[in-house]
């Protein structure tokens, strides 16, 4: 695995990094196609949103673009982008000079992905906290984890509610739901993180001819949906079922326009350089 900091290969941080001590900063898990980020604009765009709100300098976008291409393990591959406050001294007060660090880690290689029709996701008890930087990906992922560390032995993905019962996402991934000709995501404007397959997926579906709109969406009518999916860099977008769920199709391609449709926007969007 190749790993650069500050584009110099090598996996030493300084301990004083405000991202060790604090979860100051911002990342990205890019999906890699020849080196090449997918829907970079969108994970360019996030990652900036983050830095500004942070006040931590930009990064140079050609740089992390030559990280990237530079770490790439396989023609497709998964990568990480993180970016910093830098070094710090001890106590929350930012430095007078800030130089931030970036960090670009390479992935596996990506494969086995879509062996199975669907996955598999249960509900986890912890709650998601309000996000200070509504939408962005920030460092500190405390409750990610340990909601991560919930799921069940035959689980792909924990879906996480906000403290009012509310859907907001997956552990680490975005939950989408298909009501008939509707496709409904759960509103990260307060909660969880806004996904960039999320998005592309949203305007996708919207240009095929769904209804697509945000809202605060309880558990009930999660479960009640005709279809979940799941997205995120690695996976794309995915169907899902409810741990336990025997009433749902062996085969999702058996099942309504609309899934189809969906399943349709899954398979263009794993295949978009
Ligand atoms: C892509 C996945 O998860 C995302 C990536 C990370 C990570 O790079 O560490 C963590 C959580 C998610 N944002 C995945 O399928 O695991």
């Amino acid at each position: 695995m190749t790993i650069l900091v500050n584009g110099e290969e090598g996996n030493r941080i300084d301990a004083r990094d405000r991202g060790l001590q604090f979860g100051d900063g911002v990342f990205e898990t890019l999906r890699l196609h020849g080196g090449v980020p997918q829907l970079w604009s969108r994970h360019w765009e996030r990652l900036c949103l983050g830095l500004d709100r942070l006040g931590i300098p930009r990064v140079p976008e050609r740089a992390c673009l030559d990280d990237l291409s530079r770490v790439a393990a396989a023609p497709l591959s998964l990568a990480k982008l993180i970016v910093t406050r830098g070094v710090g001294p001890r106590g929350y007060a930012v430095p007078a000079r800030v130089h931030p660090t970036r960090i670009v880690i390479g992935g596996d290689a990506l494969s086995g992905e879509h062996d199975r029709p669907w996955l598999h996701i249960g509900v986890c008890g912890t709650r998601t906290g309000h996000n200070p930087l509504p939408g962005c990906k920030h460092l500190n992922r405390i409750e990610n984890i340990l909601a991560r560390m919930e799921w069940g032995p035959d689980w792909d993905e924990g879906v996480m509610l906000d403290r009012n019962d509310h859907v907001v996402s997956g552990t680490q991934g975005n939950l989408l739901l298909l009501e008939g000709r509707t496709l409904v995501a759960p509103t990260v404007q307060e909660f969880g993180i806004a996904g960039t397959r999320r998005a592309w997926v949203m305007e996708r579906a919207a240009r095929a001819g769904l209804q697509v709109h945000e809202a605060r969406v309880g558990l009930r009518r999660a479960r009640d949906a005709d279809a979940v999916f799941l997205s995120n860099s690695r996976i794309g977008l995915r169907p899902a079922r409810w741990v336990g769920d025997h009433a749902t199709l062996a085969d999702p391609a058996d099942g309504s326009e609309s899934m189809a449709l969906m399943l349709e926007i899954g398979h263009e969007l794993n295949e978009m350089a």
